[in-house]
């Protein structure tokens, strides 16, 4: 029954509730998010989480004049349907769907579009920022986890905020979690807070004293800790020059509502530390919430199955597993990840080597200079990394990994399309943002053997070189046990054909197979993106009429550009067709449809082969193969 619910089309609706009727609304929200959840998937634990806090937030301030900035916006599922989208939550992170994070484009309630971690409060100052210059009377808010949180660029908002006198709130929404459990100081910092006498003071003063203002009832608690000879130490966020309020329980609306409404008529920068529960109100994410964090379709009476013994390793399996095999083997290994241990299959090493895993919280700056000191020391640093977050990290990538010629290994996964987490998650950049940079090097594994063998060989290496590999399962080939490396830099003939070569890069590979079959042209394995392979390239040039590079990743830039510039230096004119991601994002949707949409299928990529090439139909082998356009 979501009776009250139905009624809420916009949060104009949800202001006209009298206050006692906000714990229904919640308690039917939370039972909508679920259902919702079980039936699209997607992100569950964490807006199970902030149920509470989103009515309150709308219900006080005035949105969409006033700014709510989600950070990560992975827990806006409440804002989404509080804010006109109850409807579409069934078309959740499918193509023409609602996102999965805010978008601008997609409501007026989505203040920033976000996805990436801790923007939001560099993105809130520059609201208010923009409403102190236009002399607007607008408020900002930042809404941010405690994940998030411990990211170098919240820091940098936190020391810019703090003395540019802005009517800016930031909301710590820290629930103890990151995706997997917190790592860190600040986090122990966090947790001194909530357990210590602030906790325990705001606890005992209760609601009333919380209907006061907040910086009374601060400096009311101070005067009173002092007179009984305690000198309370002002908080980390007070130092940064925020008033800071809390924490308060983000589940009791009771607290919250007065809480935020005193809050609002307060001038300069606010910081309110709110704790609340991951998965709270479904007993199983309570129990587990790193494995509803963002779990796919599920029954809510029976909760995730068991995992079934996968068919296919997925390429974070395959890495995972050759991690801990090539641990075992060079006591050199240590491995990195800034935050991400399930989704970068880094659950098994941390058991096995936990001396050597780090986890650095969400900071991927942090991670790669940290990588590249550690291998100054003759270490041999994994940086298990996303192909969109190492975006994150590229000047460290440059100035402290490249540039000093450091043997750090990046295994890049999600490097290509990914689905459902859309065009902020999608790996479509690595190939020309690696290629460009001196001393780097980057293989593209067609497969899950190749992956192990050419993560092999990067490790072997005495500078830096990255593996990228994609979301998911790849075909199915068996996976050599052993630590073989592939040879550096060097590719492979696949087929023999005539005319047309194919040049792959990557997983494309095997859609260009099939491509080949029916064209009747050659295929080869680049598997390097840089070294390229340039005799085999310049080789197959000089016997085929024309060449068609394949990979999934933006072609500006890319490797079909590198296979251009090589061509152009050997004063080849063989022509070229690009295959691969447009210059446009790619949204959020099923992989394999959007691969498709992409042209990057078999079909595609036979299609493009033939239109461009003037090959009608089957008639591969009519004479005088001709360019179009
Ligand atoms: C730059 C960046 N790195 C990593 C991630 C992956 N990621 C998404 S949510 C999340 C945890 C966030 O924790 P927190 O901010 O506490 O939010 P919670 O899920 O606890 O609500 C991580 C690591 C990301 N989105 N952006
Ligand atoms: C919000 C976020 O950044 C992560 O939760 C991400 O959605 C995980 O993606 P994977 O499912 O590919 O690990
Ligand atoms: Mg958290």
């Amino acid at each position: 029954m979501t009776s009250l619910l139905d009624t809420i089309e916009s949060p104009a609706d949800l202001r006209r509730l009298p206050r006692p009727q906000l714990s229904q609304l919640a308690a039917e929200l939370r039972a909508f998010v679920l259902e919702s959840v079980s039936r699209t998937g997607g992100h569950l634990s964490s807006n199970l989480g902030t149920v509470e806090l989103t009515i309150a937030l709308h219900y006080v301030f005035n949105t969409p004049h006033d700014r709510l900035v989600w950070d990560v916006g992975h827990q806006t599922y409440p804002h989404k349907i509080l804010t006109g989208r109850r409807e579409r939550m069934s078309t959740l992170r499918q193509l023409g769907g609602l996102s999965g994070f805010p978008v601008r484009g997609e409501s007026e309630y989505d203040a920033f579009g976000t996805a990436h971690s801790s923007t939001s409060i560099s993105a809130a100052l520059g609201m208010a920022m923009a409403a102190r210059q236009k002399g607007e009377d607008r408020k900002a808010v930042a809404i941010i986890g405690d994940g998030a949180m411990s990211a170098g660029m919240a820091f940098e908002a936190l020391n810019n905020a703090g003395v540019a006198e802005c009517d800016l709130l930031v909301v710590l929404n820290d629930n103890d979690m990151s995706i997997s459990p917190p790592v860190g100081a600040l986090n122990r910092y966090l947790a001194q807070l909530m357990s210590g006498r602030f906790y325990a003071a705001a606890k005992n003063v209760g609601k009333n004293v919380l209907k006061v203002a907040p910086p009374l009832f601060e400096l009311a608690k101070r005067l009173e800790e002092q007179a009984k000879g305690m000198v309370v130490p002002a908080t980390l966020f007070e130092k940064f020059g925020f008033n800071y309020i809390g924490p308060i329980d983000g589940h009791d609306l009771e607290s919250l509502v007065p809480t935020l409404e005193n809050i609002r008529h307060l001038k300069g920068p606010q910081f309110l530390h709110v704790v609340t529960r991951k998965g709270q109100g479904y007993k199983l994410a309570e129990a587990d919430p790193v494995a509803y964090h963002g779990p796919g379709k599920f029954d809510p009476l029976v909760g995730l199955k068991p995992p079934a013994a996968p068919a296919k390793p997925t390429f974070t399996q395959v890495f995972g597993q050759w991690l801990c095999d090539m641990a075992a083997q060079d006591e050199r290994l240590v491995g990195i990840t800034p935050a991400m241990r399930e989704g970068s299959g880094l659950v098994e090493f941390e058991k096995r080597f936990p001396d050597r895993y780090f986890d650095v919280g969400i900071a991927e700056q942090h991670a790669v200079t940290f990588a590249a000191g550690l291998a100054c020391e003759g270490l041999k640093p994994v940086v298990a990394i996303y192909s969109t977050f190492l975006q994150r990290a590229y000047d460290q990538m440059i100035h402290d990994v490249a540039l000093q010629n450091l043997p750090v290994v990046f295994a890049l996964d999600r490097a290509g399309i990914v689905g459902a987490d859309g065009p902020t998650h999608a790996g479509a950049y690595d190939i020309p943002y690696i290629r460009c940079v001196p001393n780097m090097s980057l293989a593209c594994p067609a497969d899950e053997g190749e992956c192990r063998a050419l993560l092999t060989t990067a490790f072997h290496q005495s500078h830096p070189v990255a593996v990228r590999y994609p979301r998911g399962a790849g075909v199915g080939v068996e996976v050599p046990q052993d630590l073989q490396p592939l040879p550096f830099g060097k590719g492979e003939i696949r087929r023999e054909g005539a005319r047309v070569a194919i040049l792959a890069f990557g997983t494309l590979l095997y859609p260009a197979l099939r491509a080949a079959d029916a064209l009747d042209a050659t295929v080869v394995n680049m598997r390097w993106a840089k070294p390229l392979d340039s005799a085999l390239l310049l080789e197959v040039a000089a016997r085929h009429e024309a060449l068609v590079t394949v990979e999934e990743g933006a072609l500006m830039g890319g490797a079909g550009s590198a296979v251009l510039e090589a061509l152009q230096a050997a004063g080849v004119s063989t022509p070229v067709l690009q295959l691969g991601l447009r210059d446009e994002f790619i949204p959020h949707g099923d992989p394999a449809r959007l691969l498709s949409l992409q042209g990057l299928d078999a079909a595609g990529i036979e299609r493009s082969i033939r239109e461009r090439f003037d090959l009608p139909g089957s008639d591969a082998n009519r004479p005088g193969l001709k360019v179009v356009g």
